[in-house]
């Protein structure tokens, strides 16, 4: 090795206070809007292009207002068109072969093929999604064999950091960290068992080498490569995994052409990848002071630490003084310490700006992306100056904390009152055996009973009912009609196609947790609070801020309407406690555990005025209940523990013969199978087409005795599957699990799917059922 390389000339100054990235979707959602008519075929790759770099540009001139700098690697580069995950797996060349028609002459993929990819066509299917962390986000999983081939094939990382540059900054390109890209990729189909894509280390570290030589040349000082998985507990042993880290960032420390090196892991606790991230040399090292805690017994002497004490994941204001107290206990160890957001600010909205209709009180105890940038500016401008010279934000945002503890709302006694009552008989229903029994003697349902999974299509009619009614354009008496036509026909269409176990469609949700929290006591929502879930689709969080309390029925109106049009059973439909929390954003004031309570009372509530109104099949969603798992394997089982309970204290009330759905949706179950079965629910619908009912023989072996519906069609894409491909799916899941206790249902509902493909699909779905069935 050469004895003059960049590793040892000193790293330019890391910058007083920073984030470790900002939304990607536009303020106002403009690169949702802009990919979805480029999809339709309504504009064109360039106008596409065109809104994606003002997008970019109008990013950095705000944050750059907020008090970053702009010209000292401050402010993050961190755009995507849909995914980082797949970004990354295009620009390593590590696309799987089936996209290999849509590959470019000279390599990469145009925004075309970068959407199959993303979204797949015809017989090619998309790269899995899954979730990213413990976020509502969800990545595209790249997948990797021997026979990959890495290579630097596309400069996208590199020609945005130029557009900056000619816009007058010089950003922090953000980039997936070799490690996190490797150990949350899947074996590609043509990888021989046993085969781990982390075995291909050594070839992508080579790709990354070049690519942080073309940042180098573009003039970047600094490069933020994101490592959360070093903070998570995964299946590879750990010692495994440190040597890997130290492996890594040796070899890309050593290279002698490179900007500054920011390794950043946010999430939890780097615990003892930390040393080893140091021992490396890299240049600054990012923790996570919110969910993470401050190291203990680490020398962290000559480092620079990016704390972490602004919370990326939540949109309260922050407690400046603790967060002052954290850095400085990081300084204390020996380091050289600058503040920044605990996570990348895309897991919340841009700004409170236009959210004033939530009144000044609650505004005042709020922080979004925009506010938390401004109080890391204040808390890097306290650092360096002194606290004196920030006094005035100190004051405010202690007062802000005050009132919000005061607030009569956070601490209601009949909240209280309510749930010291509950006793440990409220978490137990009767045995299996004998609601088994009660149902299959009250509906009477073939094998293989035939069902969806809530929502119908989202037509352009019913959201414009729903914004007519909501700006008081709609009366009541006529938004109410328009939903029970709507009702009307989503029954209809469900007979004629000859489902067993009909739904109402969902027309009058405008999603699945705020339709609730708009109606419970204790939440607020907001108007443009967008946060990106995957691709372009955004969900708007609730703000749940105080104690949850149901004043009224929410869902029994509806459902008693649609049962009133059918002799098939109509099924109710809740959200349940852990997804009305974990799509919120939720109080960090109390457990949320306790919260979780509150939430399963109400929804009690509900599940016996839904029975009183004669509806026997009732559905509460928790398609977020493995969302939330901690990260480290340490708090899992605290957390499974209150979350099943939330579940069970929600639905165990139920008759033995109300028959009582879970529905859960993403792909890693095997690790809370116990849990999926301690929610004790007669029937349990999950995603698995897109894993190809991977999850059943885990399942199977665990020993399943309830019903479960294995999805069949993946609804995240327009693709029809065909009859063929239903019925081959459904043979499979027989092979794990016998007929009699298997269901057939889409993976998901269906509320962003369009008519043409869900009659299509489901008529495919009743036709390959019809065959296993044999008849
Ligand atoms: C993300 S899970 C969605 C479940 C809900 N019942 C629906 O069908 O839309
Ligand atoms: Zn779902």
């Amino acid at each position: 090795m050469s004895d003059i390389t960049n590793a040892s000339a000193p790293a330019p100054a890391f910058p007083g206070g920073t984030i470790l990235g900002y939304p990607r979707i536009g303020r106002m959602r403009e690169l949702k809007r802009a990919l979805e008519s480029f999809w339709k075929g309504a504009s064109t790759e360039a106008d596409l292009e065109s809104v994606a770099k003002e997008v970019r540009l109008a990013n950095l001139e705000r944050l750059a207002a907020l008090g970053l700098g702009r010209a000292d690697s401050s402010i993050p580069s961190n755009f995507s068109f849909y995914d980082h995950m797949l970004d990354a797996s295009v620009a390593f060349g590590v696309v799987p072969t089936r996209f290999k028609d849509y590959e470019l002459e000279h390599g990469g993929f145009d925004l075309s093929g970068y959407s199959v990819i993303a979204r797949g066509e015809g017989d090619k299917a998309p790269l899995e999604m899954t979730k990213w962390f413990d976020s509502n986000y969800h990545y595209l999983v790249p997948e990797i064999g021997p026979e990959s081939t890495f290579e630097l094939a596309s400069l996208r990382w590199v020609d945005e950091f130029v557009e900056a540059k000619e816009a007058g900054f010089v950003t922090r390109p953000v980039i997936p960290g070799p490690l996190t890209f490797l150990y949350l990729s899947k074996p590609s189909d043509d990888a021989p068992t046993g085969f781990e894509p982390i075995e291909r280390l050594d070839d992508l570290l080579a790709t990354y080498d070049d690519l942080l030589a073309e940042l180098a040349a573009a003039g970047a000082e600094w490069v933020q490569i994101d490592e959360p998985i070093l903070v998570a507990d995964i299946a590879a042993d750990r010692s495994e995994v440190l040597a890997n880290a130290a492996k890594a960032y040796a070899n890309l420390v050593g290279l002698e052409k490179r900007p500054a090196l920011f390794v950043a892991a946010p999430y939890h606790s780097l615990g003892d990848a930390l040393p080893v991230l140091k021992d490396a040399g890299v240049d600054a090292i990012g923790i996570d002071l919110v969910r993470g805690s401050v190291p203990a017994d680490v020398d962290l002497t000559g480092a620079t630490i990016v704390a972490g004490v602004v919370d990326g994941h939540n949109i309260w204001r922050t407690d400046l003084d603790e967060a002052l107290r954290k850095a400085d206990a990081v300084a204390a160890l020996g380091a050289t310490v600058t503040v920044s957001s605990s996570t990348s600010l895309f897991h919340v909205p841009h700004t409170l700006q236009g959210e004033e209709h939530l009144g000044e009180e609650l505004l005042s105890w709020l922080a979004f992306a925009d506010e938390k940038v401004a109080e890391i500016v204040t808390l890097a401008a306290a650092r360096e100056q002194g606290e004196h010279a920030v006094a005035g934000a100190l004051g405010e945002a202690r007062a802000a904390l005050k009132a919000r503890a005061e607030h009569p709302g956070t601490n209601r006694a009949d909240v209280r009152d309510a749930l010291a009552e509950v006793d440990p008989g409220w978490f137990e229903r009767g045995p299996y055996s004998a609601r088994a029994a009660a149902q299959a003697n009250r509906f009477h349902l073939p094998e293989l009973a035939t069902t969806t999974i809530g929502s119908f299509p989202q037509t352009p009619e019913i959201r414009k009912a729903r914004a007519a009614w909501a700006k008081g354009e709609l009366s009541d008496a006529d938004y109410e009609q328009a939903m029970k036509d709507e009702i009307a026909s989503v029954v209809r269409l469900q007979e004629d196609l000859g489902l067993d176990v009909l739904v109402h469609g969902e027309a009058e949700r405008n999603d699945m947790v705020q339709y609730f929290a708009e109606l419970l006591d204790g939440f607020d929502v907001t108007k443009n609070g967008w946060v990106q879930s995957y691709g372009s689709r955004c969900t708007r969080p609730s703000i749940l801020w105080g104690d949850v309390a149901r004043s009224a029925p929410m869902t029994v109106r509806w459902a008693e309407y649609a049962q009133s049009l059918s002799d098939k059973p109509v099924k109710g439909m809740l959200t349940g406690p852990v997804t009305i929390l974990a799509w919120s954003f939720v109080r960090d004031d109390q457990p949320l555990g306790d919260t979780a309570n509150q939430v399963g009372l109400a929804l009690r509530q509900e599940i016996a005025d839904l029975e009183a109104a004669g509806i026997g099949i009732i559905q509460v969603d928790e398609p977020a209940l493995r969302e939330l798992l901690p990260l480290k394997k340490s708090e899992q089982s605290a957390y499974l523990d209150w979350s099943v309970n939330s579940f069970r204290l929600a639905t165990s009330g139920a008759k033995d013969d109300t028959q009582v759905h879970t529905h859960l949706c993403y792909s890693e179950f095997g690790e809370i199978i116990d849990a999926i079965d301690g929610l004790n629910a007669d029937v349990t619908s999950i995603e698995a087409a897109r894993s190809r009912m991977e999850v059943l023989p885990a399942i199977r072996s665990h020993g399943y005795e309830r019903q479960i519906g294995p999805g069949v069609w993946d609804i995240h894409s327009p693709r029809v599957p065909s009859t063929q491909e239903v019925t081959e799916l459904l043979q499979l899941a027989k092979d794990s699990i016998p007929g009699k206790q298997l269901w057939v249902n889409p993976d998901c509902g269906l509320k962003t799917r369009g008519y043409a493909e869900t009659t299509e699909t489901l008529t495919h779905m009743l036709e390959a059922t019809r065959a296993v069935r044999g008849v």
